[in-house]
């Protein structure tokens, strides 16, 4: 999607957060709260209309080639009109608004809000509510049932003419943008939230951002696996899901899928979650000759409910024989294709070992196979 615009309100004083001057010119990870937001916003291929919204910001840093600065209003929302009012474009543009306050901004989210838009009026990241509630009635607590809330965060994306209209229509100070949408019966979508988009209001929350955008939590995790199978009579093997025509088979419980048990072994180890004997042990039935596909989507499955993504992998198939390269494109396609990754995240190589060992002497196949995972709402 070609022309879209962002906002980015920083013309509050964050009083709370109790700082000397407005938060969003404090440091944090060594640059102020709001460059973050911008960088963000510049860096990302869609994004071609920037408004900062702040009488008092520009001039303190950058200088960001290509950005607005416009002043801010009494309240937010004030301020959004501000920062809406700056931009001449055509009332299909999508235009997100951000709160300087949100410093972890992803480019997967920025393309996430853009691609939701398609189908909606109005789009928004938000996350469930992990804590009970309570409300206090009469000097009475009583519990707030959880089911269908949602905290909801920025950016919030919308169609340029639909927002301004949405906003003329209301009257006053709205919590946020999407408040003035849902009132006008359009079509308002949620989509995951980012616990780094966690927005700074009181003191604590410059430490916890920094926490949750350092390096460190967003560092990708490495993971190693192998595996070896012997050979028995037979006339073909199983490698990565490809059957290759040999003059013997690899025994095993499973469909003895040695490059495909050793990856699966590498994203287990990626996310420190044991190994395929732990979940899929031989001793249970459920798994004679199975289809070795089902324990690598399961390790997927399994990384993903820990937070990670696998964004690359290369398994490295050790043999005398069969010859492997004839056969590793289609290898690599079929792992690729059931990993949901591109096939240049995905390589697979063969060797032998000169004749030495048990797989010099064509007593078996082993695999080796690393795995590259990284958090499942950063770009992969
Ligand atoms: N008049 C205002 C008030 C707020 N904001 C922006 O709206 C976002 C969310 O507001 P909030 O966290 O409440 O910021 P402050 O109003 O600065 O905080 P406080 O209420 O503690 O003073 C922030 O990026 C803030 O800079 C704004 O642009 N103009
Ligand atoms: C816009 C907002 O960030 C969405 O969660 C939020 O409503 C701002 O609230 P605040 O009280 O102005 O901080």
């Amino acid at each position: 999607m070609s022309q879209v615009a962002a906002i980015i309100v920083a013309g509050g004083k964050g009083i709370r957060a109790g700082r000397a001057g407005p938060k969003q010119y404090e440091s944090l990870l060594g640059r102020k709260v709001l460059e973050w937001s911008i960088e963000a916003f510049l860096q990302h291929p869609d994004v071609d209309h920037l408004v900062v919204v702040s009488g008092t910001g520009q001039g303190k840093f950058g200088p960001f080639p290509g950005t607005s600065w416009v002043s801010g209003g009494d309240s937010r929302t004030q301020s959004v009109r501000n920062g809406l009012a700056a931009l001449d474009l055509p009332p299909e543009t999508p235009v997100l608004i951000h709160d300087a306050a949100r410093p972890g901004l992803s480019q997967s989210m920025i393309s996430a809000l853009i691609a939701a838009l398609e189908t909606a009026d109005a789009v928004a990241p938000a996350l469930p509510v992990p804590d009970a509630l309570k409300t206090e009635r009469n000097g009475k607590l009583e519990t707030v049932p959880r089911e269908g809330l949602f905290r909801v965060q920025t950016p919030q994306a919308f169609r340029l003419g639909a927002i301004r209209a949405a906003l003329d229509a209301s009257n006053g100070d709205l919590v946020d943008d999407l408040a003035a949408m849902e009132a006008t019966g359009a079509k308002v979508e949620l989509i995951p939230g980012d616990e780094r988009l966690h927005k700074i209001t009181y003191p604590e929350d410059f430490d916890l951002v920094a926490k949750l955008m350092s390096p460190a939590a967003a560092a990708p995790r490495v993971g190693k696996g192998f595996d070896v199978h012997a050979f028995e009579p037979g006339d073909h093997v199983t490698l990565c899901g490809v059957a290759i025509p040999h003059s013997a088979k690899l025994k095993g419980h499973s469909d003895a899928d040695a490059a495909w048990h050793a990856l699966t072994d590498a994203i287990l180890g990626a996310v420190a979650l044991g190994d395929i004997g732990d979940h899929f042990p031989p001793s249970d039935e459920r798994w004679k000759n199975a289809d070795s596909a089902i324990f690598l989507q399961e390790a997927i499955r399994l990384a993903g409910a820990e937070g990670y993504a696998v964004s690359s992998c290369d398994i490295t198939v050790i043999c005398e024989a069969p010859k492997v390269k004839p056969h590793r494109e289609a290898m690599r396609s079929r792992t690729a294709e059931l990993m949901g990754l591109p096939l240049s995240a995905v390589s697979v190589k063969a060797t032998t070992t000169e004749g030495l060992g048990f797989t010099g002497r064509r007593e078996g196949i082993a695999a080796e196979a690393i795995a590259v995972l990284v958090p499942s709402n950063q770009p992969r």
